[in-house]
């Protein structure tokens, strides 16, 4: 019973999923549709074939032919001449209508992924996604395409051959098709199995895909910890399973497969064994016996033919159900949700009870009713174990994910109100790993702002103490960066990274301090740097440095998710045995004692230069 109703959900699901997809498949129907009409002639022209061909027979088997054979030879070779252009004719179409349904469910696709809010992507692996993108779609493609022409075309051959096989013989006709019945019964059983078992195909396929995006972006960590071979055991452990998924398709597949050629010669030896004593007795010709046989045959692949196509649209189905599924699924918080913006946002912000726990692990409570206050203008450094949740203020500040409980506002307007896209311009953000993407400098400090002119770009690259390095490089402003900016060093893509927030001209400023230690020269510049860029804006630092601590207004402690002291730093560090010296002994004093060894490595290498 529950079989059953499992069975019922996954085909409506799955006709829910064609219906949706036909949806991209419409824009093509003309083409898709010349490409059935083409099957009317081709399949006609090839059922007439086997007649012409016991025609010819019969011709060369009597004394005095009524016509000579060839003229019938000769009015098929030009019926197959119109067949080989029509079938090119076919093919073209098919192939440039499918490439184009594939190309605009790529893109729905894609709109789709990058409308979903961020905490989706924190539960869906990227290699997962990549395959619903690369492979499920060239199955659809294929099933709204090639499949369903090779259906119609095959059953056309089917349903006219054996039409003709009745004409020619009932008796005969009868012993040829009866297994045809059996085999169609276990096609439908296999193909339904199949459906299911392609989702595990492509589920393995998508693990796979993960081990190996993962493991090429992080080449050089898993290099430096030498840990290629364990990597390899983990890809080749997916491989086998993937195997395995596939085997639990193939093996079947091929029993069948055998079945189904056996059952078609089986039918085949008793319609010549029947029909040659039909022929001793004269009921029917040799050549009517010949056709006989080849329009079996061909009934024979046209139903084989159809059966693969059948099992293939099943196989497009399961793979339809997975793209359905990221493509309609409705984004938790749409980018373009709307909602009011301020025109002349002066940079007040505050946290008032905020609670929040990431949706990918909902047991942990990650802030537990922050209030906080930054007034327009001044710097607030937020400090705190590691782990406490101070990247977290600043994802909830760009409205990468939405307070649980509580309310962020800005200029006492609550965040929830605003429209998103304005949040996102009015804010700048320079993460701790500055985030580049592949391309020149140029492109990636005007990622936020496409139309900003060169000399907007070089002022900001001047501010953020880039411009010189940038200068300095062969190709300047037009140096490629190599993927996430692999081909720069730390500070030069941390000083990007602040020139690019500082091209959107951003009232409020969230710098979360890079943890790693700089050498004192690039720490030098990017200080200065995020100096520069600080001025008249609130800035919101996650503060790792004592410098950084000093230099705010103000600095919160936070801890067990919830502000747990807040002033200046002399009044935070003069107050005795309190959590804030623990935070800033073990964060701050550790960071100090980083840069005291770069520097003393530094001196030592000047000194022996
Ligand atoms: N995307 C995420 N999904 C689930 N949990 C997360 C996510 N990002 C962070 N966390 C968890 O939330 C908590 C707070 O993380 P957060 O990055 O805000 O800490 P932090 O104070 O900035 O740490 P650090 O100083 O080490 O950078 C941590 O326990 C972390 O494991």
């Amino acid at each position: 019973m529950k079989g059953r109703a499992n069975d019922k959900t996954s085909a409506s699901t799955d006709t829910a999923s064609l219906s949706r997809l036909l949806e991209f498949a419409r824009p093509e129907a003309r083409p898709i549709a010349l490409a059935f009409a083409t099957v009317a002639v081709t399949s006609g022209i090839q059922l007439l074939f086997p007649l012409a061909f016991g025609h010819i027979l019969d011709l060369a088997l009597q004394p005095v032919p009524a016509m000579p054979a060839e003229y019938v030879a000769f009015g098929l070779l030009g019926m197959f001449a119109v067949n080989g252009v029509l079938i090119s004719l076919r093919s073209a179409l098919l192939m440039l209508s499918g490439e184009r349904i594939a190309a605009s469910i790529r893109s729905r696709l894609f709109a789709a992924m990058l409308s979903q809010e961020v905490a989706y992507f924190d539960r869906r692996a990227t290699g997962d996604l990549m395959n619903v993108m690369a492979s499920d779609t060239v199955f659809v493609q294929k099933g709204l395409t090639n499949n369903a022409v090779t259906m119609m075309r095959s059953g056309v051959s089917a349903v006219g051959g054996a039409g003709l096989l009745v004409y020619l013989s009932p008796t005969l006709a009868a012993v040829s098709l009866c297994l045809i019945p059996p085999l169609g019964f276990m096609a439908m059983k296999f193909g339904r199995y199949l459906r299911d078992q392609q989702k595990e195909v492509q589920e393995a396929l998508s693990r796979i895909l993960e081990t190996s995006e993962s493991v090429v972006s992080n080449i050089r960590t898993v290099r430096q910890f030498d840990q290629e071979h364990r990597e390899m055991s983990t890809f080749d452990d997916r491989v086998q399973h993937s195997y395995h998924e596939s085997r639990k398709v193939g093996v079947p597949q091929a029993v069948f497969d055998g079945m189904a050629y056996l059952a078609g010669n089986m039918a085949l030896v008793a319609v010549l064994g029947y029909g040659g004593s039909m022929v001793t007795s004269g009921a029917i010709t040799a050549g009517e016996l010949t056709s006989f046989l080849m329009y079996s045959m061909s009934v024979g692949l046209s139903v084989m033919s159809m059966f693969s196509a059948y099992t293939d649209a099943m196989r497009a189905a399961g793979a339809g159900v997975r793209i359905v599924e990221v493509m309609d699924r409705e984004s938790l918080m749409p980018s373009n949700a709307g909602g009011r913006t301020l025109p002349s946002f002066r940079g007040d912000v505050s946290f008032h009870d905020v609670h929040f726990t990431y949706p990918s692990r909902p047991n942990v409570s990650v802030l537990t009713g922050l209030s906080l206050h930054v007034p327009p203008g001044r710097v607030l450094a937020l400090v705190g174990a590691s782990g406490c949740g101070k990247s977290t203020v600043g994802a909830l500040l760009t409205a990468l994910y939405a307070v649980d409980r509580g309310s962020i506002r800005f200029d006492g307007v609550d965040l929830q109100d605003l429209d998103p896209r304005w949040v996102r311009r009015a804010i700048g953000v320079v993460a701790q790993e500055p985030v580049l993407f592949s391309g020149n400098i140029l492109d990636n400090l005007r990622y936020g702002m496409p139309y900003a002119t060169r000399a907007e770009v070089e002022a900001v690259a001047m501010k953020a103490n880039a411009h010189d390095f940038i200068s300095q490089f062969p190709d300047g402003y037009e140096t490629l960066v190599g993927e996430r900016g692999l081909q720069l060093s730390g500070g030069q893509k941390q000083r990007l990274a602040i020139a690019r927030a500082l091209l959107k001209d951003p009232a409020v400023l969230v710098l979360d301090e890079a943890t790693s230690a700089l050498d004192a020269e690039s720490e030098r510049a990017v200080q200065s740097a995020l100096e520069a860029a600080m001025k008249g804006r609130t800035v919101v630092t996650i503060a790792h440095r004592l410098s950084t601590m000093r230099s705010a207004d103000t600095v919160a402690l936070l801890q067990d998710g919830r502000i747990a002291e807040l002033g200046t730093y002399t009044e935070l560090a003069a107050t005795e045995g309190d959590s804030f010296d623990r935070v800033y002994i073990l964060s701050a004093a550790l960071v100090y004692v980083l840069d005291c060894a770069l520097n003393i490595q530094e001196a030592g290498r000047s000194t022996q230069a």
